[in-house]
Parts: structure tokens; sequence; C-alpha cells
């Protein structure tokens, strides 16, 4: 079925999420398929996928709201691009290593209340060690986020031997580290991982996918097939 057919048969509700002028729509489908949505597996079989978010390896250092199992899902349109940028990198000994993909708006709101919850500072040593937590939503952290969208996706680059052994290109910061060095031309990094984030962003661009300039590892798929319309199914 397509998107465009889920839409106009969908009734939409409002969340009271971020500004009262931008609340986002809220798509009531339960499922990824009553969504318009597939799983990058459903394509590409062997992606690797690094789900933080359905781990407590992240900066809320817990499992978060809406992340049942460590899977990607995407709108069809969107996970299509991505299974050709990954064939694409295949043929250059290079692949994609993901680390989120749709964020249920349920998480969303479980980033917003650990990011408004200033007493706990545990994971700063790790994630946001020279910024102020209360600076973190905004620029870092999304009250209304893109992922519930369907279009964006966290990943970073490998670079693989023959053997099938694949290991991470150095990007200057680790995934979700916020701070200025993680923003995308960042002029403190070496010339090595200014390449590696190129090699990247050129990837991701010539299947239509943009960059947000605050995080080397945040694109999103252009134009946004579900631009109005979040969703709060689980990944499970
Ligand atoms: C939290 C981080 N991985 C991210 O995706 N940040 C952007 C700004 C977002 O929350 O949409
Ligand atoms: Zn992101």
């Amino acid at each position: 079925m397509s998107v465009t057919r889920i839409f106009l048969g969908a009734t939409v509700i409002a969340a009271s999420l971020g500004h009262a002028d931008d609340a986002p729509k809220v798509s009531p489908a339960a499922t990824p398929a009553a969504a318009g949505f597939v799983s990058i597996q459903a394509l590409v079989p062997d992606i690797r996928l690094d789900i933080r978010y359905a781990t407590s390896a992240n900066f809320v250092g817990a499992r978060v709201d809406g992340y049942e199992a460590p899977r990607c899902f995407l709108l069809e349109p969107v996970a299509e691009a991505l299974q050709r940028v990954e064939l694409a990198l295949r043929a250059e000994q290079f692949r994609l290593r993901i680390f989120d993909c749709y964020r249920p708006v349920r998480a969303v709101g479980h980033f917003v209340r650990w990011a408004g919850d200033l007493d706990d500072q545990r994971t700063k040593p790790l994630f946001y060690p020279a910024l102020d937590k209360s600076k973190l939503l905004g620029d870092y952290i999304a009250a209304t986020s893109g992922h519930s969208r369907g279009a964006t996706i966290d990943l970073t680059l490998m670079r693989c031997e023959s053997s099938g052994q694949c290991a991470s290109l150095d990007m200057g910061t680790e995934f979700d580290f916020f701070d200025a060095l993680a923003n995308t031309e960042s002029p403190e990094i070496t010339p090595r991982q200014r390449e590696n984030r190129q090699r990247l962003r050129a990837a991701m661009e010539k299947e239509g996918f943009r960059n947000y300039a605050m995080e080397w590892w945040h694109y999103t798929f252009q134009p946004e097939p579900s631009k109005d319309v979040a969703y709060d199914f689980p990944v499970k």
C-alpha cells in the first residue's frame, strides 16, 4: 500500500509537544505496516545495526521508551534510498553502521524528561563533558524530532576488508557526543576525520539525504515524505 493512501485513510490527532504553533500531528498507526514503514533489514538483511536507544549505552543511561527491540524502521521510499546508499558503498568496500532510524514520539518525550532532570548527571563524562545539561535540548536533542517522521537516520561509516571484517571510521567524536566537535564542519577535527565525514556526506547526498550541521551523524531524506505527521508505534 502506498504511503499517500495510508495518509489519506488515517485520522491524525494533534500532540501537545514542542511549541504550540509547531505541534506535530501524531498518526494513530499502531504498527510499521499501517504507517507505511518497512524494516531496513527487509531490504538489506545483513546491514549493520547498532541501535543504542534499545540498550542502556546511550546518553540517557537506560533503554529509551518505545524501543522494545534493536530494529530500524523507515518510511518505504526512505528505506529504499538507504538501501541504494549501502549497495553503492559496498562496491567500494565501505558499509553503513546505523545508530537510530524512526524514533517514536514517546521516546522523544523520554529524552525531554531526561534533559529536564538536571540532578541526573550520570552520563555527562561520556556524552556532554563540556556542555551544561540545560543546553542540550534544542541544538543537540530536539523536542520535536524529525526522527519521529520516519525519514531521519543517525549513522556512520565502516571500512571493510575482503575477509568481511569492518571497522568504523574515525569521525572525530563518538555518536551522540554533544559538543561543537560534533558539528560536521568543525575546524577542530583532523584532515582525516574531515575526509571521513565528507565521504559519509557524499554517499548520503547522492541518494537525497541532507546532513544536519550540528551533528555529523544525522541525515534526513529530502523531500520528507511525511513532513507534517509524526508516529508513535513502538520499535519491536
Ligand atoms: C539525539 C541525537 N541523536 C539527535 O538525533 N538529535 C537531533 C537534533 C534530534 O533529536 O532530532
Ligand atoms: Zn539524529
